[in-house]
């Protein structure tokens, strides 16, 4: 980090990776582009993005072979919102593409990339604002994280009950069942669950997402591999990420209780 220059303010932007399918979503299209509250999905969580000062601009990086995006986000593009279909097989790779557009798009590699899942429509400028605080000032910069409060399980098999007393409860012949059984309980003492945007500098990202993009779920973890520790920036519950059938119906809710679509 030290290799950026000192006295230069960096910039922010906004990379959004949107090149996925919805495979768990059960959705008849992308979920990116399922209606809630009017809009598609995509559209709440780019005017959340748009409605943040302190970012230049946002890239939207779409599959090659995206055909809805100027419909279900009508005017988007213009000289802060920029739109690529260069997304790749997995999230990271999507994301490492964006990367190379912002390059050519001006991004330096000490400026600010703020990088933001499509499908977390129910995101809060004020939120965006609040990882911004925190990072501006880091070396390494972070996430939208939150603690984890439930007990957490490890999830063996499916079957029956196995262990040295489960015969009792589930009857000598040991009852099947499609459901998993516990195989531990984990402790969630200081474990967070990751959101997004997810903060760093484009000349640390680039080259941590091009060191091994294999089982990379989040820009964190690429970061972390090099030997750096993200800071973990409390968010909110309701930025959950849209992925099962039932999230759909909660995240029209929230948007629909909130005064704007923002
Ligand atoms: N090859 C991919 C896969 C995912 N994403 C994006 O990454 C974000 C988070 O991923 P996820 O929720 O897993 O979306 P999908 O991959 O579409 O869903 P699923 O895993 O259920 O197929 C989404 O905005 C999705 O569009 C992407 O840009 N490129
Ligand atoms: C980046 C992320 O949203 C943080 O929770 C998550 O890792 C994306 O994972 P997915 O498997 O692509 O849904």
């Amino acid at each position: 980090m030290s290799d950026f220059p000192i006295g230069v303010v960096p910039r922010c932007f906004a990379l959004v990776p949107a090149a996925g399918v919805g495979s768990r979503s059960g959705a008849d299209r992308p979920k990116q582009y399922v209606p809630l509250a009017g809009q598609a999905m995509m559209a709440h969580t780019l005017a959340a993005l748009a409605a943040v000062p302190r970012i230049e601009a946002t890239l939207v990086v779409l599959s090659p072979e995206d055909d809805q995006f100027e419909q279900a986000v009508p005017g988007f593009e213009g000289p802060r919102s920029w739109v690529a279909r260069c997304g790749g097989d997995t999230r990271a790779e999507t994301v490492a593409n964006g990367l190379q557009v912002l390059r050519e798009h001006g991004v330096a590699p000490h400026d600010w990339v703020l990088v933001h899942d499509a499908a977390r429509c129910l995101l809060q400028p004020a939120w965006v604002d609040r990882l911004i605080d925190a990072c501006q000032d880091d070396e390494v910069g972070g996430l939208l994280a939150l603690p984890v409060a439930d007990t957490l399980k490890a999830a063996g098999a499916a079957g029956a009950a196995g262990a040295a007393g489960a015969a009792g409860a589930a009857g000598a012949a040991g009852a099947a069942s499609a459901h998993p059984r516990v195989a531990a309980t984990v402790d969630r003492r200081g474990k967070w669950a990751a959101q997004t945007p997810q903060m760093f500098r484009l000349g640390l990202l680039a080259p941590a997402l091009a060191a091994g993009l294999d089982g990379v779920t989040d820009e964190a973890s690429a970061v972390e591999a090099l030997g750096h520790q993200p800071l973990l920036v409390e968010a909110s519950m309701e930025n959950f990420k849209v992925t099962w059938p039932a999230d759909f119906a909660l995240a029209e809710r929230l948007l629909r209780s909130r005064p704007t679509s923002v």
